[in-house]
């Protein structure tokens, strides 16, 4: 579980006193409740033989158990108030740190998993991960402390009944719960996994929904769910059926050991070594920290579903890619861009190879290419998101790799093919890129990608986009991602398709544009399109991992 404590354990340091007191008060209560038991059997015992002999003080127990009834109450309540508390600051802790670890993947690493995969990881993962302190630290922690105390009375009234309420507390409390949940790991990581799988399917389900009706699909996407289904089903009965198992033979265990006590009771009392009701006090209170044990078995057989979870996040990010943010040079604000000797690889064979590149401020270039010869993953190298192999990049005499990262977002900004529009307003899409950005100059960014008249039509800047830009049509949600660029204060402007999606009037008119908008940027258009002339001061063309200037267009 060190992987939980990675993402605990920084809580948890902070936060000690809370979480030892949400312990104490847990304890507290079972004391409360154990105590009960115990007085009261104590008390009707002393009560009924008091019936033939008359010697029995009544007083002092009517008063423990009151006072033990009020105790339990208040201790309930606390505990319930500052355990919730500590259960769900937690769960927020390790979601917050569960989302920070996997920020640090580079979309190459994300492009191994399926949306869906790494949305259960996200959400179904995390949510076991948030059990682990209610489930298992707490009820150990209490069943631990409370049984070690209470073998101790027992062993005070009668040494042999504390040796064996000691043994078979370990028994149920400990040994049981471990081989229980040894037994559900493969099971719980495999309802963990095919719980995942069931989502991903859900997930691709949706997004091809119109190709599966098209193509007749419906049936083999039915069929996949129901077998995926059943797989989950499957596991989560293994899982069940040990857990059943195991609650079955913690109660056996507890009835012999009440059977055992009964019997070694009889003797002592009628060896006059002891009394009554001290004897049934020991018993009812005994039994009463059963039902303390019970909920561990809930704990262990969830145990592997958490492990299983735990894997499944760490496997997901195993050595983040950290920033190399050590050094800390500061960025200028402008400068000349320079590739130098510029190799990127996805695996063994790079995709670019001693790419050599050199613009000066202001300067506008297009990158061409037959499809797939690296010019998407050119852009990703300059924005830092893939990392080079060797050579390096400088930004005004600075090489990118040496400053922080945020400094780098402000200088450069990137229109990726997929850019996306998010759930809210058209207002809220564009500040984004500048919160301070007032009304007037959203207004001037959205007549620059001609989105000025259909905003309007909408209702405004406060319009509502719906998920993904739903409301938009696909050109329309280019623009707004496109003005979104336009309004950052970055100084390079690196556009991958600007146009894409987009029609040829529409299109033409903005890049026409383009060199008054641009100013003293730098811009990478990355395109298929014929520009219209004086777009771009040069072209260039990717071809053989290397890039070539193109002489032959012109624009
Ligand atoms: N995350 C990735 N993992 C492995 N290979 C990748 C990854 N991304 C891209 N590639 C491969 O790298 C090569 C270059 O891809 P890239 O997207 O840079 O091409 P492109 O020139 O932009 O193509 P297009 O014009 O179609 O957008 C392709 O062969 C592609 O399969």
């Amino acid at each position: 579980m060190r992987f939980w404590w990675q993402l605990a354990g920084p809580w948890l340091k902070a936060h000690w006193r809370l979480s030892l007191f949400a312990l104490l008060l847990a304890l507290s209560t079972v004391f409360a409740g154990v105590g009960l038991l115990a007085v009261s059997g104590w008390f009707l015992t002393g009560a009924f033989l008091a019936g033939t002999t008359l010697t029995f003080n009544l007083f002092a127990p009517s008063a423990l158990v009151r006072g033990l009834s009020m105790w339990r109450i208040a201790s309930r309540y606390a505990e319930r108030v500052v355990g919730h508390r500590v259960t769900l600051d937690l769960q927020a802790e390790i979601r917050t740190r569960s989302f920070a670890h996997l920020a640090t993947l580079t979309p190459a690493q994300l492009a191994q998993y399926r949306d869906g995969d790494l949305v259960a990881r996200l959400i179904h993962d995390i949510e076991r991960l948030d059990t682990f302190f209610l489930l298992i630290i707490a009820p150990a922690f209490t069943a631990l402390i409370a049984g070690g105390v209470f073998s101790l009375l027992m062993g005070m009234a009668l040494p042999l009944m504390g040796w064996v309420l000691l043994v078979v507390l370990l028994l149920a409390a400990a040994v049981l719960p471990y081989l229980l949940a040894r037994r559900t790991a493969k099971a719980g990581l495999e309802a963990q996994k095919t719980h995942a799988d069931l989502r991903a399917l859900a997930h691709d389900a949706i997004a091809a929904h119109t190709d599966i009706l098209v193509f007749g699909m419906s049936g083999q996407a039915q069929a996949q769910f129901e077998q995926i289904g059943l797989r989950l089903a499957q596991a989560q009965k293994r899982v069940a059926n040990a857990g059943s198992w195991g609650t079955l033979l913690q109660q056996l265990l507890m009835g012999i050991f009440v059977l055992v006590l009964l019997w070694l009771g009889a003797e002592a009392h009628a060896q006059a070594e002891l009394a009554a009701p001290i004897w049934v006090g020991l018993l009812l209170g005994a039994m009463g920290l059963f039902e303390v044990i019970g909920p561990i078995m809930r704990g262990a057989s969830s145990l592997g579903a958490v492990q299983g979870a735990a894997q499944r996040l760490r496997d997901l990010a195993p050595a983040p890619i950290a920033p190399t943010d050590a050094a800390a040079v500061p960025l200028p604000q402008t400068g000349s861009l320079v590739l130098d000797q510029v190799t990127v690889a996805y695996d063994k064979t790079p995709v670019l190879q001693s790419v050599q590149l050199s613009l000066e401020q202001g300067q506008r270039i297009a990158i061409r290419g037959v499809s797939g010869t690296g010019k998407t993953t050119l852009l990703m190298a300059l924005m830092r998101v893939q990392p080079l192999r060797s050579g390096r990049i400088t930004y005004g005499g600075v090489d990118v790799a040496q400053v922080p990262l945020a400094q780098l977002y402000e200088r450069f900004a990137l229109l990726s093919q997929h850019s996306p529009v998010f759930m809210g307003t058209i207002r809220h899409n564009l500040l984004l890129a500048q919160p301070n950005a007032d009304d007037a100059r959203l207004w001037q960014v959205l007549a620059q990608v001609r989105l000025a008249e259909h905003v309007k039509a909408l209702g405004g800047l406060d319009a509502w986009v719906g998920e993904g830009g739903n409301t938009l049509s696909t050109g329309q949600i280019r623009r707004l991602s496109l003005a979104r660029v336009l309004l950052s204060k970055a100084s390079v402007w690196l556009l991958d398709e600007p146009t894409a999606g987009l029609d040829r009037l529409t299109a033409q008119a903005w890049l026409k544009d383009l060199h008054r908008v641009a100013a003293e940027r730098t811009v990478i258009i990355v395109t298929h399109a014929d520009l219209p002339a004086g777009v771009v001061d040069q072209n260039y063309v990717l071809r053989d991992r290397q890039l070539f200037l193109d002489e032959n267009t012109t624009n």
